[in-house]
């Protein structure tokens, strides 16, 4: 295992949702097709970087609905309580081990000021995952989530990225008050087909689980796809009668090759 990983970025069971009840995605387990391409892993170790996937995570909500201390929180264990505007976009990298093989967030944070808009726009393509973020103590910038989700799946069409939607500030409501929030924010979720969570990066409730959460959810993804575009063009270069050397690293190399 890659030591410059920390022990809370070691995933070897498939995290949890926040609530069963708030998420479209209740698979219990990493899938059979991602687990067998890992348990290859160990036999592969000359060819890490092949092996090393990024997920990209983009993180959008209102002005000063908490983003960057979400990202803070996350990868710096650090919060800042003094205001500072974004500008534009800023980025961090978070390292994980999953099942045994390195994978990497790149996490974007965007600005939530309207000046800053397009600046960010450029950067919702590609995404892997979109986290949008909402005040728990302020809420109307829940209802604003709808007009971010449009926005990010705008930039995204033709793929389909994971979405969260995330209450931030969770220290600063009731718990009263939470319960009603939680049933909106639950049945906005349902509605933009995200997964629910609510956090607070003060205390640092659920932050690293929520970050573990989409972590694992795209490294399935990303790895099970991988394995099945290996699969096609092992397929294809076997159709085309070619001698189709089985030493690992020609393996893929014959895969990027007949991908392309
Ligand atoms: N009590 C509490 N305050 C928070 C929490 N998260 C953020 N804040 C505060 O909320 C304010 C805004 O937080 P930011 O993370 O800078 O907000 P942002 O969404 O990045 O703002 P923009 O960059 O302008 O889009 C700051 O004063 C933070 O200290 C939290 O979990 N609890």
């Amino acid at each position: 295992m890659d030591e410059t990983v920390l022990e809370e970025r070691v995933i070897n069971k498939f995290p949890a949702p926040y609530c069963l009840e708030s998420s479209p995605w209740l698979q219990p387990d990493f899938s059979y097709l991602t687990k067998k391409q890992c348990a290859t892993f160990q036999d592969r170790r000359k060819i890490t970087e092949e092996w090393l996937k990024i997920s990209k995570v983009i993180i959008l909500g209102d002005v000063a609905a908490g983003k960057t201390c979400l990202v803070n929180r996350c990868c710096r264990n650090f919060f800042e309580s003094t205001y500072k505007s974004t500008i534009g976009v800023d980025f961090e990298v978070e390292k994980f081990s999953i099942l045994s093989v390195p994978f990497v967030l790149q996490i974007w944070d965007t600005a939530g000021q309207e000046r800053f808009k397009s600046i960010a726009q450029s950067y919702y393509r590609g995404a892997n995952v979109i986290l949008i973020v909402f005040d728990l103590s302020n809420f109307p910038s829940l209802f604003n989530c709808k007009k971010w989700f449009d926005e990010a799946l705008g930039a995204n069409s033709g793929s389909q990225p994971f979405v969260f939607l995330v209450g931030t500030k969770k220290d600063l409501v009731s718990n009263v008050c939470y319960k009603n929030i939680r049933a909106d924010a639950v049945k906005l979720a349902k509605e933009l087909n995200a997964e629910y969570w609510g956090v607070s990066s003060k205390s640092g409730k659920n932050v690293n689980k929520l970050f573990c959460r989409v972590a694992a959810l795209s490294f399935d993804e990303i790895i099970s796809k991988g394995f099945e575009s290996d699969k096609r063009c092992i397929a294809i270069g076997d159709r085309l009668g070619g001698r189709y050397d089985r030493s690992l690293t020609k393996e893929k190399k014959a895969g990027r090759k007949c991908c392309k």
